[in-house]
């Protein structure tokens, strides 16, 4: 991943008023605020290929917005340029009205925090170091960690249903198990926007459920969250809206009813599809129909 990582203390940084206003503070009244997460007209290109073309969205407090798209569609793309790990070639990011590229990393990182793709290379660190460093890297003073810090940390790991591993090594869990750090270590930042870049690809059913009901949660009490995910049917379950890019541009935008058409699923993927509604969880259901499927 290309990108701009600039690292460190920032001469903007640190006051304490900033403190309260970037941090939390979840229970103002956020009508009239701007987007948290506002893309617009992004153009991003890797590796010489425009990767991105032209993609806008936003998502607000108390929103819990799905990114679903084919293998390729430029997801990961998305949610690295949102949170400043991947440079942005034409439009804008704006992180709660400010344009991305005027914040420090701290300053993206009191603002949003990310859970990443879960991948097998880990450093040897505890279990709670790692979500320790998800809210004292950026989020609070470096170097100091205070009790609210320590709270918080507490209060994540058992949300994530982590605390039982707190000692251990990262090294030695599950990816499953591991996939639910990089969680914990999100929540732990306590950040009014979360971005989750394939949040449940490596856990089981019960830790899907369970880690997408606890983002749900998360936005009901006022988070706004981006979340790219595989799965349309835990998609449709979870979220307010979805956004449907392949090929680097928004194909449908709207509730996971408006969004999930045959027809929008059969031009995405390259599949035919029925869309049934599921009684049993009030949203849709997707199921990919074989050649010789009536
Ligand atoms: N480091 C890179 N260099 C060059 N091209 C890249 C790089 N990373 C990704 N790409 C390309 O960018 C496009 C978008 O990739 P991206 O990972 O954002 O897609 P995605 O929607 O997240 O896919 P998936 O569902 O498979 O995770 C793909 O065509 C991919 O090959």
């Amino acid at each position: 991943m290309s990108g701009r990582e600039d690292a460190g203390d920032d001469p903007r940084d640190g006051d304490a008023s900033r403190d309260a206003r970037d941090h939390g503070d979840q229970d103002r009244d956020h009508d009239n605020e701007p987007p948290m997460i506002a893309v617009r007209d992004l153009v991003v290109s890797r590796g010489g290929e425009r990767v991105l073309d032209g993609v806008s969205l936003s998502v607000d407090r108390g929103e819990l917005v799905g990114l679903v798209g084919p293998n390729g569609a430029g997801k990961t793309t998305l949610v690295a340029a949102c949170n400043g790990t991947l440079g942005i070639d034409g439009g804008a990011v704006e992180l709660a009205g400010t344009d991305r590229r005027e914040l420090s990393q701290r300053e993206v990182a009191r603002r949003v925090a990310t859970v990443p793709q879960e991948t097998n290379t880990a450093f040897e660190f505890p279990v709670e170091s790692v979500v320790e460093m998800g809210r004292t890297a950026y989020v609070s003073r470096f170097g100091t960690t205070t009790e609210a810090d320590r709270e918080a940390v507490r209060r994540a790991m058992e949300r994530a249903e982590v605390a039982e591993f707190a000692d251990r090594s990262v090294t030695t869990l599950s990816g499953g198990e591991r996939q639910r750090v990089l969680f914990a270590r999100a929540l732990a930042a306590e950040t009014p926007g979360l971005l989750l870049d394939e949040p449940t690809a490596s856990l089981d059913i019960n830790h899907q459920i369970r880690t997408l009901e606890l983002v749900r949660e998360a936005v009901d009490d006022g988070k706004a969250a981006l979340a790219a995910i595989h799965d349309l049917n835990l998609a449709a379950r979870v979220c307010d809206r979805l956004v449907l890019l392949a090929g680097g541009e928004v194909r449908a935008s709207g509730t996971p009813r408006e969004v999930l058409s045959d027809d929008a699923l059969a031009e995405a993927f390259g599949v035919r599809a029925a869309v049934n509604d599921d009684p049993a969880v009030g949203s849709p259901m997707v199921t990919a129909l074989r050649e010789e499927d009536p």
